[in-house]
């Protein structure tokens, strides 16, 4: 898994126990999950449908960096489906792992649309196709 994005845990996204949001984090992971399928789907109107079991397996607390990696699991007809995982970049402890994550491909009508792709796509790559 490739561990793309970072964040700094700062004090407005405290829990009132002093410790990571989960909303929050949930939020972050949401935005990932969407920006890494808008690259990949050459897209930007996706949603996401549908997320797996949420497991809190650690805390974060203020001046924590975490960093968040996802991975694509199956390239469906309209869907593309994420596995995702927060964690610690000091101690590289999980915090989160969210292995189902749906995101739908939408047409300009708001319905699922086909996206035609199969696999992972490196932008350096589509540069190179279109002469840059
Ligand atoms: C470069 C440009 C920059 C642009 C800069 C933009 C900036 C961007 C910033 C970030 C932005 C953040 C954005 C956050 C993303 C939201 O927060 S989105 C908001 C929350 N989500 C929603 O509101 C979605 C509400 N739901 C719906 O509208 C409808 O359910 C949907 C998504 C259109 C799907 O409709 P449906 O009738 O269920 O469709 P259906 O054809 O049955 O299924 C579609 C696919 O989903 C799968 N599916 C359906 N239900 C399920 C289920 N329960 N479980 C698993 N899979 C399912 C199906 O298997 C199917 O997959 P494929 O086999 O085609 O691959």
């Amino acid at each position: 898994m490739r561990f793309h994005t970072r964040k700094w845990v700062k004090p407005e996204d405290l829990n009132a126990n002093g410790t990571l949001f989960g909303g929050k984090l949930l939020a972050w992971i949401d935005e990932e999950a969407a920006l890494y399928s808008i690259i990949q789907l050459e897209n930007k109107k996706v949603v996401t449908k549908y997320m797996s079991e949420i497991d809190f397996k650690s805390s974060a607390k203020e001046g924590d960096i975490v960093e968040i990696g996802i991975e694509p699991v199956k390239f469906g007809k309209t869907s593309l489906v994420l596995d995702c995982e927060v964690r610690n970049k000091m101690t590289r402890e999980s915090i989160i792992r969210v292995a189902n994550i749906v995101m739908v491909n939408l047409g300009e009508d708001g319905e699922p649309k086909p996206h035609g792709k199969t696999q992972i796509e490196y932008v350096k790559d589509r540069l190179a196709q279109t002469g840059h």
